[in-house]
C-alpha cells in the first residue's frame, strides 16, 4: 500500500528576484515499509520536496500547486499545529549534520525523552527508561553513559546514531534522511547504513533517503526517484535502475557512468554529466535537461515532457529514453 503520495507538488520561495522554482512538478510515492532513494545533483530539490512533507517552511516559501497524501489522508493543506503532530511522531527527519539538529545545552536523555513526553505521554522516568532503549537499539555500547552525554562529547558517527535513535523514538511510519552520511568518514558511513538497514528490518519504517551518491542508493534504496530541476525525471525499483530496464533517462544514464569504479585507473577522467544544474530563476524552456543531453533534439528544447508509465513501475519524463549500453 502507499505511504505516501505526492502529486504534481510545486513549492516555491518568493524571493526579490522572482519565485525560485524549488520543487517543480514532483509526483512520487512511497510504499509502506520500503526505502525509496532520491537522487540528483545539487539543488534538484530533494531537501525541499522533504521540507514540503513536514511543512518545514522559510517565511517567504509555499506550496503553489499539487498535494501530499500520507495514508490516503492530504496533509499538505494542515495547519502548523496539526502538523507539529505529525512531525517526530508519523514521519521523523535525519539530517546530514546532526550537531544542526541536536541541541548542544541538553543531554541526550533529554532530547529523545522531550520527544517521547511530548508524543507519547511518557513520564520522565519511563522517557529516560526509554532513552536508553532507544541508544541500545542503535547499537550504542555503553547506553546508560552516552544519555547522561550533551553532543559535544560524542563524534560524529555516535551523534548520528543518537538523531537515528531520536527520530525512531516513536515508531515513526517513515523516516526521512536527507544525506545522513555524507558528513562522516567512509568506514563509519559504511555502520550507519548498515544500521539504518537493520532498524528497517526489525521495525518496518519506511524510509526517504536522499542522496547525491548512486553507490549509496543501490545499497539502501528498495526503489529510486531520479531529480533533475525540481522535478522526478525518472522513477523505478532499484533494479531496474541499475541492471534490468531496457531503457532510461538519459540523465540517469549520466549518473550511472559518472560512478567511480574501482577499476578506475588513477588519471582517468570519468564520463562525467557536461555543463551544469541551470539557475533556477533561469530555468530552459522544454526539457529542463535539453541543454546538457547528448540526445536533445528541437522537440526536446521547445516542449516539456510529462512523467510517463514506461514499464510495471518504471516512469521516465522523456521524449527519447535512452536504450541501455547502446544507441537509441
Ligand atoms: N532558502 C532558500 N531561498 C531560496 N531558494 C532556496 C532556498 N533553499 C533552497 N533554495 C533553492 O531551491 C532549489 C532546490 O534546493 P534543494 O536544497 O532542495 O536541492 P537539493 O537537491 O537538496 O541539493 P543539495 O544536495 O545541495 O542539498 C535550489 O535551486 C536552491 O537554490
Amino acid at each position: 500500500m502507499k505511504l505516501l503520495e505526492i502529486n504534481n507538488l510545486h513549492t516555491y520561495f518568493d524571493t526579490k528576484k522572482g519565485l525560485i522554482k524549488a520543487v517543480n512538478g514532483v509526483s512520487l510515492s512511497i510504499e509502506e515499509g520500503r526505502t525509496l532513494g532520491v537522487v540528483g545533483e545539487s539543488g534538484s530539490g530533494k531537501s525541499q520536496t522533504a521540507m514540503s512533507i513536514l511543512k518545514l517552511f522559510e517565511n517567504n516559501q509555499k506550496i503553489y500547486e499539487g498535494e501530499i497524501k500520507f495514508e490516503g489522508k492530504v496533509i499538505s493543506e494542515l495547519s502548523e499545529k496539526e502538523m507539529q503532530k505529525i512531525r517526530g511522531n508519523d514521519i521523523s527527519v535525519i539530517f546530514q549534520e546532526p550537531m544542526t539538529s541536536l541541541n548542544p545545552v541538553f543531554t541526550v536523555n533529554r532530547q529523545i525523552s522531550e520527544v517521547l513526553m511530548l508524543h507519547q505521554g511518557l513520564n520522565k522516568k519511563e522517557a529516560e527508561a526509554r532513552s536508553i532503549e532507544m541508544l541500545k537499539q542503535v547499537k550504542i555500547a555503553n547506553p546508560e553513559t552516552v544519555n547522561k552525554s550533551y553532543p559535544f562529547q560524542l563524534s560524529g558517527g555516535m551523534r548520528q546514531r543518537v538523531m537515528i535513535a531520536m527520530a525512531l523514538a516513536c515508531k515513526p511510519k517513515l523516516l526521512i534522511a536527507d544525506e545522513p552520511t555524507t558528513a562522516l568518514d567512509v568506514t563509519i558511513q559504511a555502520q550507519i547504513l548498515k544500521l539504518m538497514n537493520e532498524l528497517k528490518a526489525e521495525t518496518g519504517t519506511a524510509i526517504m533517503f536522499i542522496t547525491h551518491d548512486l553507490g549509496v542508493i543501490n545499497q539502501m534504496a528498495d526503489d529510486v526517484a531520479v531529480m533533475y530541476c525540481g522535478q522526478v525525471v525518472e522513477t523505478a525499483p532499484v533494479d531496474n535502475i541499475f541492471m534490468d530496464s531496457e531503457y532510461i533517462h538519459p540523465y540517469t544514464e549520466g549518473l550511472l557512468t559518472s560512478i567511480p569504479r574501482l577499476n578506475t585507473k588513477r588519471g582517468e577522467k570519468l564520463d562525467v554529466i557536461p555543463g551544469s544544474v541551470p539557475h533556477p530563476l533561469a530555468l530552459p524552456q522544454g526539457c529542463k535537461f535539453a541543454p546538457r543531453c547528448k540526445y536533445a533534439t528541437e522537440k526536446c528544447r521547445n516542449e516539456e515532457p510529462e512523467l510517463k508509465e514506461i514499464g510495471p513501475n518504471h516512469q521516465i519524463r522523456c521524449f527519447f529514453p535512452v536504450k541501455r549500453g547502446g544507441n537509441k
